[in-house]
């Protein structure tokens, strides 16, 4: 393993939204981001801390916003969109007293408005999907589709494909227990066909309102849950007619079901839990 740069006495958070962690470090103070090193460390669930991602609480961007935050894979690669994680932020800043009821938070690409549920959840508008292969991107495609062939070693796979701000590959399968999730979600994290690498769902449809899920995550490998995945498996689908996205649709993870509704204006909202783990101090 590579040597990280971890400064004494890291103060961070450890939080879930249905099982998919992060380590919460707050920069406000001036601490800079993290190094894909120290990502790593503190993703290292034998060495570090342990998680999915590494989120990050720094000032606002945009003028409407209470805070921005940045997002990095357990491998250390940084993301532009992490829905999970957004709704633990939410909750950090609203346990740090920063944010309540209804604020906006910005994330690496865009601002979010996000809103406290009475469950004690979140709700946050995540954007609406992107489908046009450019925007994804989805190379050797012009035009955008409901599902693409896609070969690996020899098999053509249909899937859809969508941005949410990150890429996401979305195949439907009949039985999401039995569903190739290490392998096939590795081979299309890697495929040339996502130059930018993609997230991969794999989504069981059971009715117009409910979805079963696994999603193996870039930069991750399959974690208990993915909000921006999520959204993504409601859009394919909803964009083949095989759900109701206006009503709204349970999404069940391993971990937890999200709710995602899609909005008039085209955005796609997801409510779920978040929840704190303990705190801590890191001094590797
Ligand atoms: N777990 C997240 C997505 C995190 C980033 C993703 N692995 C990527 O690289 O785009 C979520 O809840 O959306």
């Amino acid at each position: 393993m590579d040597a990280a740069a971890a400064p004494a006495g890291l103060r961070f958070s450890k939080m879930h939204g249905a099982g998919n962690d992060f380590v919460v470090l707050d920069l406000r103070g001036g601490m800079p981001p993290p190094d894909a090193a120290l990502c790593r460390l503190l993703a290292d669930r034998h060495r570090g801390v342990g998680c999915d991602q590494i989120l990050t609480i720094a000032a606002p961007r945009s003028a409407d916003a209470v805070a921005s935050y940045g997002i990095w894979n357990a491998d250390g690669s940084p993301s532009q969109q992490c829905g999970n994680g957004a709704r633990c932020v939410a909750a950090w800043l609203v346990r740090d007293g920063a944010a309540s009821g209804d604020f906006v938070l910005d994330s690496p690409l865009a601002s979010h408005r996000v809103r406290q549920l009475d469950d004690g959840g979140f709700e946050v508008a995540i954007g609406a999907p992107a489908f046009a292969p450019a925007a994804i991107p989805l190379a050797g495609f012009d035009r955008e589709a409901d599902a693409y062939a896609i070969a690996i070693d020899g098999r053509t796979w249909p899937l859809g494909a969508v941005s949410m701000g990150n890429p996401h590959a979305v195949l439907e399968v009949d039985d999401v227990d039995a569903a190739p999730v290490a392998e096939l979600g590795a081979a299309l994290q890697q495929h040339p066909a996502f130059p930018q690498q993609c997230n991969a769902g794999f989504a069981q449809v059971l009715d117009a309102g409910h979805v079963r899920l696994r999603v193996h995550e870039r930069g991750v490998g399959e974690t208990l849950a993915c909000g921006s995945g999520a959204c993504a498996a409601v859009a394919v689908l909803a964009r083949r007619g095989r759900v109701d996205a206006a009503t709204g649709v349970d999404v069940e993870l391993p971990g937890g079901t999200l709710r995602i509704q899609q909005g008039t204006d085209g955005i796609l909202r997801m409510a779920g839990p978040a929840a704190f783990v303990y705190e801590g101090e890191f001094n590797a």
